[in-house]
């Protein structure tokens, strides 16, 4: 691919712009010639294939955005067309030369809930699994942190994008002014002509510097049972949505085994083969979300049951970040793995699958390693 240096449109990059960079281009999109919002995501991508139909542009017509975890009047589905649009190569393996930039050290930094009230949450799910004949939840935890002048989601997401040469390293703008930044290893569903795939993370084990534990991690978890289990809900489901988007499915008889510089995972590449051209990444997307990576099984009993445990209010975080253009194909990532930056404070996201044989130490350490991922871009402790 030719066009603009990855380099360029990263340093480009400002708060308010939308930024992904993939394993295989770069994207930049720049101000808004139209902004849709929709509480109701297949309504927004009936919108968002309207508005692209409409508006004239440069180049081909795009439109790019977020989904949130449940979509409300006062966290709707945001996307907008960009004035200007770059589209440029992968940033790696150039980006990994970068010099890391350094952002300011917090005044405060609160666990959202107490790590011991996260344990009692885990345990309280695990019964309540059993109780409401659910087969997985996913609980979250947040980290809010609080600086003393603005932050610059512009050096956090330089620092995301040096540190990460697979998945999607992203930053979009939220209603509010607040922009959502983070580096995820999942895609939720990519659409090119007719052919889409998605690659669902499930299962996970925190990675190491020590080389004989971080293989030691890696085994166990290609060797536990209980994260089989967790990975496979969650296959299950993504097929049985596509299904009847499609002519064929590939799905790999098991999973493989994911590294992020934080935490290892199991993925699965599924692909498939449209019947219906009609359907945009965007309306595959939404019939999608929320998987039971991020939210459990059966969908909803899982979110009635994290809402409940959890106490706060997901926003942005474990919903969708991506790209759909007039043509229908674009690219949707899981937004984990992230944070929601304000003006001078950040709320930074982790959640792990609960299932009948969860550990509540285990899964808060999961969760832990999780947080490594945007602790890390900050220069701050990964403990
Ligand atoms: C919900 C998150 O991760 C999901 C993706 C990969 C592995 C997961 C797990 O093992 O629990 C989660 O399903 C998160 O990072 O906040």
């Amino acid at each position: 691919m030719t066009g603009p240096s990855p380099l360029r449109l990263l340093s480009d990059y400002r708060r308010g712009d939308f930024f992904l960079a993939t394993a295989e281009r770069t994207l930049l999109g720049t101000g808004a010639l139209a902004t849709v919002c929709d509480a109701d995501e297949s309504v927004l991508a009936e919108r968002v294939r309207d508005t692209l139909d409409d508006v004239s542009t440069d180049g081909p017509p795009l439109a790019v955005g977020v989904l949130p975890f449940h979509s409300t009047a006062a966290t709707p589905g945001r996307l907008v067309v960009p004035t200007r649009t770059r589209f440029g190569r992968a940033v790696h393996p150039e980006a990994a030369a970068l010099p890391r930039r350094t952002i300011d050290a917090p005044v405060a930094v609160r666990p959202v809930p107490d790590p011991v009230d996260h344990m009692d949450a885990v345990t309280a799910a695990v019964t309540a699994l059993a109780e409401r004949g659910l087969r997985k939840v996913v609980l979250a935890r947040a980290l809010d942190i609080e600086f003393d002048a603005p932050v610059r989601p512009e050096a956090i997401l330089h620092n995301l994008v040096k540190d990460h040469d697979r998945g999607y390293t992203f930053a979009a703008e939220l209603p509010a002014g607040k922009t959502l930044v983070g580096s995820s290893p999942e895609l939720l569903l990519s659409r090119r002509g007719r052919h889409v795939v998605s690659y669902p993370h499930a299962g996970s084990m925190p990675r190491s510097t020590d080389p004989e534990i971080d293989e030691r991690n890696a085994r166990t978890l290609l060797a536990s049972r209980k994260d089989h289990l967790e990975h496979a809900v969650l296959t299950e489901a993504v097929v049985q949505t596509l299904r009847p988007y499609c002519t064929r499915l590939h799905v790999p008889p098991r999973p493989e085994l994911v590294a992020t510089p934080t935490v290892w995972h199991l993925g699965t590449t599924i692909t498939g083969e449209l019947a219906d051209p009609d359907a945009t990444a965007l309306h595959l997307a939404a019939a999608l979300h929320p998987t039971p990576a991020i939210c459990g099984t059966p969908t909803s009993s899982a979110r009635r049951l994290a809402t409940e445990l959890e106490g706060f209010d997901r926003g942005y975080y474990a919903g969708a970040v991506g790209w759909v253009d007039a043509k229908g194909d674009g690219e949707w990532a899981v937004s984990i793995r992230c944070a929601e930056v304000a003006k001078q404070s950040l709320r930074l996201y982790a959640g792990g699958g609960i299932m009948p044989e969860s550990d509540p130490k285990t899964e808060l350490e999961e969760t832990s390693a999780k947080f490594a991922t945007l602790l890390r871009a900050m220069g701050l402790p990964q403990e």
